[in-house]
């Protein structure tokens, strides 16, 4: 059977149909690490082709609401479901949907990148003529190609970053998280990450991006949710927040600022 999706310089472009199933909706969520919760009663959600900001203080609660997501803490209360979907129902479904570049890169000591890359096409049993054409040209454009058989010791902070990146770009996924990406890249490769980020979103992906840094943000992102110590303070685009509090030309900044004030 042909897939629906169309496969265009390599990239796969989602059917209409496909891309308003996409959402990952957060409902009431209360959790956090053992029996203290951090998140309380959390609600939002992220639909498909959209790049929506997490936006809170250190200690907001941003990776926690992440950890959630990508199942590695359960949920005390609410729930967190993708496309219908519960990691509790199916979980090798849901994660099969689900990419993730942490704050923090983890990599294995003794695996070299292309082995770090093998080891992803596998994990989401990727084709891998098809993922291999797609990893050289991200390792392009993070000027990682000739550096295949590199290990992780030989990396800096940014460059380790970087083969996360590229590892959670090769599947395609209904959704990407993306936590703290700005602060271990320079310049070049933040600009880089943004544009890839976009054509993800051009091609139907939910893109749920933790940041304080806010300037950036504002640029790049749709909407956002805030949060400040667990709870959610607001959520919508520029002008939705803007409205919120009756300030219209404030940046989403100053926005924060003022709600956490309060
Ligand atoms: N492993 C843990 N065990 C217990 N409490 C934790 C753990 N990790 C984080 N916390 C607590 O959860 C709260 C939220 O932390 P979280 O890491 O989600 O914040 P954040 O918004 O991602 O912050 P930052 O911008 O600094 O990364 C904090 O009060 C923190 O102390």
């Amino acid at each position: 059977m042909v897939d629906p999706c169309l496969a265009h310089e390599g990239q796969h472009v989602w059917s209409t149909e496909r891309k308003k199933k996409m959402t990952l909706k957060v409902k009431n969520l209360v959790g956090g690490y053992s029996s203290i919760p951090v998140l309380k009663d959390i609600s939002f959600e992220v639909p498909g082709s959209s790049l929506v900001g997490l936006i809170g203080l250190n200690g907001a609660g941003k990776s926690t609401t992440i950890n959630h997501i990508i199942g590695l803490l359960r949920p005390m209360k609410g729930s967190i479901t993708l496309n219908g979907v519960s990691l509790q129902q199916d979980a090798a479904q849901y994660k099969k949907m689900i990419a993730y570049i942490p704050e923090i890169p983890v990599l294995y000591e003794e695996l070299t990148l292309k082995e770090h890359i093998e080891l992803t096409m596998m994990a989401y049993q990727l084709d891998k003529e098809q993922a291999w054409q797609k990893a050289e040209r991200f390792l392009k454009v993070f000027r990682l190609d000739n550096k295949l058989d590199w290990f992780p010791i030989n990396f800096s902070k940014g460059m380790k970053q970087k083969v996360m990146i590229v590892c959670a770009l090769l599947p395609k996924v209904d959704l990407l998280l993306v936590d703290e990406p700005f602060l271990g890249l320079d310049p070049l490769a933040t600009r880089d990450l943004l544009n890839l980020l976009d054509k993800e979103k051009q091609a139907g992906t939910a893109i749920l991006m933790s940041t304080h840094v806010l300037s950036t943000a504002q640029e790049v992102c749709d909407s956002f949710v805030m949060i400040d110590e667990g709870q959610l303070l607001a959520s919508g685009t520029l002008s939705d927040l803007q409205e919120q509090s009756h300030k219209p030309d404030a940046s989403l900044s100053e926005i924060y600022l003022d709600m956490t004030d309060k």
